[in-house]
Formats: structure tokens, C-alpha cells, sequence
């Protein structure tokens, strides 16, 4: 089957998430087949399969998605033996046989003609349980090596939509003939955004628009790294840019409070938040220059937009797949890596000459955006997430 070929009545079980990498694939690919059937007469029933407490319990309910959730277990990885069996990571294992079971009734109940998963925790039993009703598994890969989830899940696969080439040679031989290179997809609204409407929506009107304004985003649970980095530098960010600060829903309050210092036409620059929703696409339309982790969501959709990016990666994500990143955008000279420990003074570094110099923020962008050949691993054009509809092609 593929996107041009669907049946009049498609049944679809979707399922991952937890943060927004896994999320926002999946909705991406859901609307866009809602769409392909749309336009050829034809109807999509679709079932999320997620967690409770994942991001997407909130994003499937807000697009009339059906939403139903599955026991998970959540693995912590060590490099330290001893701690992958702690009484966290055991207690947690005993769920996947829960979750399992539940998530297979789900799937018989419900009787999908595809299982599209996308990765986080959720997608494990989901995807099982997949197999053990013999329906079709698509998995869906963001990063350039294939997450836990998809790991667990390759052998029940029936086909894997990778982003990137790269992926390819490092598949278990079986999946590679399954295997098709899609891209990351990016929501299409992103792309279309209005730096006016993030000034009306988020009430900026003390930004001062003859400054540049500064996008600090740590993901949807915000990165305490980031947070600790930029208060050191606050005050000094400030008076180069405005600054709108993603700071996750649990920190919000701690970094208000630290604001209420600032002197009040500083202050005024200064926009907090704990997780930005619907603004999102006029909040980077409104960014000159974004500081972020290096998570393959968020680089998919700024290589898209060509936005000069500092990434500060998450030192201990999955082979440090996060590190990869950033390195090779930095090497294309469409980013700025900060890795390791990183001070104030190396953010301040970073970010000084490109609040300060719009040429040099140009050169930035352009580099981001152009499509150019293989970047040590990455394909700056394949994470660019331009392949909306790819997904469909692997159901
Ligand atoms: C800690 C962790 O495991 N990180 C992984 C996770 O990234 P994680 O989900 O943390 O980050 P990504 O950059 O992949 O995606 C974040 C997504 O959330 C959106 N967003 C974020 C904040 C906000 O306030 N509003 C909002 O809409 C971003 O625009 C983006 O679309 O999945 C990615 C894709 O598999 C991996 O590359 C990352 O290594």
C-alpha cells in the first residue's frame, strides 16, 4: 500500500510520545492522511495510544483524536550495570507485561489496518501487541540511530520510515529492504508563522523591536542546564535582546521570581513560560536567533526555517545522538555547538555576535536552510522535515 492507494475507510492505530520528538511526527502524519483521505472521499478512523502523563495526552484530545492509554515502563539507562536493575527500573519493567496485555486488547478491539509508532516508552507494548494481532507495524525514526523504543520494536516491523540516509547501514540487516528514508515531518503551520501575532498573543508589547529577540527552549519539560546558563547571563542578554524564555511547566515560577529583580525596562524584555503551545509558529517567526537543546524535532524544524541556532545538547541522550547533531550543523556552519559544561560566559560568547550582527545571522540562516550534500552523518536537507506526507509512503 502507499499514500496514493489508501482504502476509502483507513483504520489507523497511532501510537508514541511522551516529549515532543515522538509526538508531533505522529500528528503530522495522522492530519496529513486525514487530508489524503479528505480530498479522495474516503474517511479516517484513528485511535491514540499513549500515556497519561506524555505530551500527547494533551495534543490528541485538542485535535479530536480518539485517546486511550496503555501501562508503560519507563527504562533508565546507565552505563553502570548495577543501577539498570534499581528497584525504579524493575518495578518498571513489571508494567510491560501489564501493558502489553492491555494494549493488545485494544488493538483487537479496535482492528486497524496499519500500527504507526512513532517512539517513546508508550510505543513498546503498543507495538507488540501489534504483532500478536497480526496487524502491520510501521515504525517511524527521527534520529539518525534508532531510539530504545524502535530497537525493541524492529523485529515485529513491517516496514521503518527513517529520516535520514544515514540510518540506513546502521539497521539490523533484516529491516534494511523495509527500510524508506521519509524525513522527519515537520507540522506545516510552523513553517508559516507571524512574528506580530507572538507579540498580540503573548502580550510583548514592552519588547523593544529595535532589538533583536532571543528563542531559549529546553523541550517540552524545559532542560535545567539551559535554565541554570541563562539566569547567570540574564541581565547581560537582556540588554542586547528581548528575550522569550521556554522554560518547562515546573520551573516557571523559580525564574519569575528571579525576573522580579531585573530592573523594570529590562524586565519588560523578558517573557517566561513553561511550555509554548499554539504560538509556537509565531514565537520562531518572532526569534532572531534560538537557544536550544539538539533534539531532531526541533532541528527539523529549525533547518526548515533557517534560524541561527546555539544548541546546548543533552549531554546524555542515547549515544549521544543529541551531541551528533549539534556537532555536525555547527560543522556546516549553520549552528553554534556548546558541549560539555557550559558556562555563562561561553553562552554569552556564543550568542554576543549574532545578537549583534544581522549579516552574520544571514550567513547562519542560509547555511541551515540550503539543502547541501552529506554533513558528517546528517543531511542537513533530510532533517529539514520538508516530506510532510513521507510517513504514508511506509504504510
Ligand atoms: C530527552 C530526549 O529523549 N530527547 C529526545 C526527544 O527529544 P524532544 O522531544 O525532547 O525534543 P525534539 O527537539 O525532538 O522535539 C521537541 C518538539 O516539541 C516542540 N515544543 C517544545 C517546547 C515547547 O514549549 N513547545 C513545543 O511545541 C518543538 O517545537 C519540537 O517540535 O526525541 C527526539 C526525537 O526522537 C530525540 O532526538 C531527542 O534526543
Amino acid at each position: 500500500m502507499n499514500g496514493d492507494a489508501l482504502p476509502h475507510a483507513f483504520r489507523l492505530i497511532v501510537t508514541g510520545g511522551g516529549t515532543g520528538g515522538h509526538t508531533y511526527p505522529a500528528l503530522t502524519a495522522v492530519r496529513t492522511l486525514q487530508a489524503r483521505l479528505a480530498a479522495a472521499g474516503g474517511t479516517l478512523d484513528v485511535l491514540w495510544i499513549g500515556t497519561q502523563d506524555g505530551l500527547e495526552a494533551r495534543v490528541a484530545p485538542a485535535e479530536g483524536i480518539a485517546f486511550t492509554t496503555v501501562a508503560t515502563g519507563k527504562i533508565r539507562r546507565s552505563s553502570n550495570p548495577l543501577k539498570l536493575v534499581s528497584p525504579a527500573n524493575v518495578r518498571d519493567m513489571a508494567r510491560v507485561p501489564l501493558g502489553v496485555a492491555q494494549a493488545r486488547k485494544v488493538v483487537s478491539g479496535f482492528r486497524p489496518d496499519v500500527v504507526l509508532a512513532t517512539g517513546g516508552y508508550v510505543a513498546v507494548p503498543a507495538g507488540l501487541a501489534a504483532r500478536m494481532c497480526r496487524r502491520p507495524l510501521v515504525l517511524h525514526e527521527q534520529t539518525v540511530r534508532l531510539g530504545l523504543a524502535n530497537r525493541k520494536l524492529a523485529s515485529s516491523a513491517t516496514r521503518i520510515a527513517v529520516s535520514s540516509e544515514s540510518t540506513l547501514p546502521l539497521l539490523p540487516e533484516t529491516m534494511r529492504g523495509s527500510a524508506v528514508v521519509t524525513g522527519n515531518p515537520v507540522r506545516p503551520e510552523v513553517l508559516t508563522g507571524h512574528a506580530d501575532k507572538a507579540v498580540a498573543a503573548l502580550g510583548l508589547d514592552r519588547f523593544d523591536r529595535l532589538l533583536p529577540t532571543l528563542y531559549i527552549t529546553g523541550g517540552a519539560q524545559g532542560a535545567q542546564q539551559i535554565n541554570d546558563v541563562i539566569g547567570g547571563a540574564l541581565p547581560w542578554l537582556l540588554e542586547r535582546a528581548n528575550v522569550v524564555h521556554q522554560c518547562g511547566p515546573a520551573n516557571v515560577e523559580a525564574l519569575r521570581q528571579h525576573a522580579a529583580a531585573l530592573p523594570a525596562q529590562l524586565a519588560g524584555r523578558y517573557y517566561v513560560t513553561g511550555f509554548v503551545g499554539p504560538e509556537l509558529p509565531d514565537v520562531l517567526a518572532l526569534a532572531d536567533v534560538v537557544v536550544c537543546r539538539s533534539g531532531a524535532g526541533t532541528l527539523a524544524e529549525l533547518t526548515a526555517l533557517g534560524k541561527p541556532a546555539v544548541f546546548i545538547p543533552l549531554a546524555s541522550s542515547a549515544g549521544n545522538e543529541q551531541a551528533h547533531n549539534a556537532r555536525h550543523l555547527a560543522e556546516a556552519g549553520a549552528a553554534v555547538a556548546l558541549l560539555g559544561d557550559v558556562t555563562a560566559d561561553a553562552l554569552r560568547d556564543a550568542v554576543g555576535p549574532l545578537l549583534t550582527d544581522s549579516a552574520r545571522r544571514g550567513v547562519m540562516a542560509q547555511r541551515a536552510r540550503s539543502p547541501s550534500p552529506q554533513v558528517g552523518g546528517i543531511q542537513v536537507a533530510e532533517v529539514q522535515g520538508e516530506f510532510q506526507g513521507g510517513v504514508l509512503v511506509a504504510l
